[in-house]
């Protein structure tokens, strides 16, 4: 056919981007416009921001930049290009309200690839679109109430335990240490043992497997990182003619089979262990816990969730709860070695409220440590894990307002739309003077000065982090051990790490250079 046209290969594809860069020209000049929606153009192909398809800014600063001018001009919204995608910024918010909880219905995925069929494992709790997720999120809910977390808390506990040996090692060696790495073991053996039932010993041993699996799984490759996060809506088509994984192999055997070993144990053995295995379990047989009264206006019985399934949601509390505790725990560390006075108040904390409990944790007992609670929140304010928090139109969606013609603009099924946290989070209009770290902007009073939904590091809405209980039971069960028994002080070097900057191609929020800090046993 090329032949009989006269074309080389060469000649086709440069004409065929030729054509996609006019179709994309043409796009960018209208497609927000004819909608009413102020937007940033950008370049064809490309859009809005270069930096974002190159991957070389992080993608929290990338959107605060568009968030602040939007801001400054009293838009509520920001149409942008992401490659030749349309994609919605918001910047009010209670437009952040009406698309993350009001009207959640026409915004109910994320618009994350899955692949059920040849990839089950991606086929997760956070993935998962429509009724499939409504489903799921139902039976999944009851798994994460405090009783649960309270019946998991030994487990935790215990390599809470295991952290404070290992750092002890590394306090006598008197060398800073790099916190991020240590914390990521600390969490990859706690949610290997309450989510996979077994003792991953990563920080015992750092080249443990379980270790090297959950770093490979978070390391992308600029490609696959382009993929993932800056064109997902060109994956179906390229997976169709190219092998294209969203797991690799041997990550996803890896975790399907630590789970399917771990479930044929506990059945053989008849082992409970109070953790998300046997819960899962009970949810596969009969779609509720044991526990979970029987529902009398239901016309028909619960179906358990899918035995194929069943693994992914394991790998998903994995890979969305251990990377995400352990930068948020670094990142506080690196903040305490940097404000001594909050590190001693918080310490007093600690002290006071242990002796009072003769020195025995628990989860309750951590519930009375309120200052903790103000150095977590505002630790996440800084440093939220996720920096945006993405959904797609399911439905077509008319926005609340109209554009300078008077006419409702009408989001198009498919559109991806940001809520921009970290931008929020460093609004001066909500939290002044916003790269400092203080606690005391969360004080009953102070949060309540603020409009609502100016603080989402968990995001909002029927979609809000399921995980969040297990998350800060396991970053103050870490912070209370490290409290207890060491103290955290800047290295020498920090100022060149600090103010931090981001890693910009990261899923998670991360500080350039690690997390570095001395530490000393307490007298
Ligand atoms: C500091 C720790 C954590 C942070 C900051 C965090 C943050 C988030 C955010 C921002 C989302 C998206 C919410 C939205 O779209 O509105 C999310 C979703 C999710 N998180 Fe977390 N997370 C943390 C820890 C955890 C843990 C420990 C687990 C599990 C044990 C977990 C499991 C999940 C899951 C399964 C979802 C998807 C929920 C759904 O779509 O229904 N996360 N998380």
């Amino acid at each position: 056919m090329l032949a009989a046209l006269g074309l080389s290969i060469a000649e086709t594809l440069v004409g065929l981007v030729a054509v996609l860069a006019v179709v994309s020209y043409l796009r960018l000049s209208n497609y927000w416009t004819r909608k009413g929606i102020p937007c940033v153009k950008g370049l064809p192909l490309i859009g809005s921001a270069p930096s974002f398809v190159m991957q070389s800014q992080y993608r929290g600063a990338i959107m605060q930049r568009f968030y602040e001018d939007a801001r400054a001009k009293g838009q509520p919204c920001v149409g942008l290009f992401l490659t030749t995608r349309p994609t919605l910024l918001v910047v009010d918010l209670d437009l952040a309200r009406t698309i993350l909880i009001k009207d959640f219905s026409h915004f109910t995925d994320r618009g994350v690839p899955s692949d059920r069929v040849n990839e089950p494992l991606t086929a997760n709790l956070f993935t998962l679109e429509g009724q499939e997720w409504r489903t799921l999120r139902h039976k999944l809910t009851p798994t994460f109430t405090a009783a649960r977390m309270r019946a998991m808390f030994p487990l935790v506990l215990a390599c809470a335990e295991e952290l404070v040996a290992v750092l002890r090692s590394e306090a006598v060696r008197a060398e800073p240490v790099e916190m991020f790495e240590l914390l990521a073991r600390f969490t990859t053996d706690v949610i290997g043992s309450c989510a996979f039932g077994i003792q991953t010993n990563t920080l015992k041993d750092p080249d443990a497997e379980f270790r090297t699996m959950g770093r490979n799984a978070f390391s992308l490759s600029p490609v696959q990182g382009l993929f993932r996060f800056v064109a997902p809506q060109v994956l179906p088509y390229l997976r169709r003619v190219l092998p294209i994984r969203l797991v690799p192999q041997d990550i996803h055997d890896f975790f399907t089979k630590m789970f399917q070993n771990t479930v044929a144990y506990r059945q053989k053995n008849h082992v409970v262990r109070h953790d998300f295995v046997d819960l899962l379990l009970q949810l596969k047989t009969k779609g509720k816990l044991n526990d979970q009264p029987d529902d009398e206006h239901q016309s028909v019985p619960d179906s358990g969730i899918d035995e194929d399934i069943l693994p992914a949601q394991a790998f998903v509390f994995f890979l969305a709860g251990f990377e995400t505790s352990s930068s948020t725990l670094a990142n506080c560390l690196t903040e305490l070695s940097q404000h001594p006075e909050v590190q001693e108040r918080l310490r007093e904390e600690v002290d006071r409220v242990l002796a009072a409990h003769d020195g025995k944790l628990s989860y309750d007992v951590m519930h009375e440590m309120t200052y903790m609670e103000q150095v977590l929140q505002e630790t996440m304010r800084m440093y939220p894990a996720a920096s945006n928090i993405p959904r797609v139109v399911t439905e077509a969606y008319t926005l609340p307002f109209s554009g300078p013609d008077g006419k409702p603009a009408v989001l198009e099924k498919g559109t991806p739309v940001l809520v921009p946290n970290y931008a929020i989070h460093h609004d001066p209009e909500y939290y002044p003077d916003p790269y400092r770290f203080d606690p005391e902007r969360f004080t009953e009073e102070a949060k309540q000065s603020r409009p609502h939904y100016s603080y989402m590091p968990f995001g909002e809405g029927p979609r809000i982090c399921i995980g969040m209980r297990f998350a800060m039971m396991q970053m103050k069960a870490g912070l209370t051990a490290i409290l207890r028994t060491y103290r955290v002080s800047p290295c020498e070097d920090s100022d060149k790490y600090y103010p931090p900057r981001f890693v910009a191609r990261s899923v998670v929020t991360k500080v350039e250079g690690g997390n570095k800090v001395r530490l000393q046993l307490r007298a």
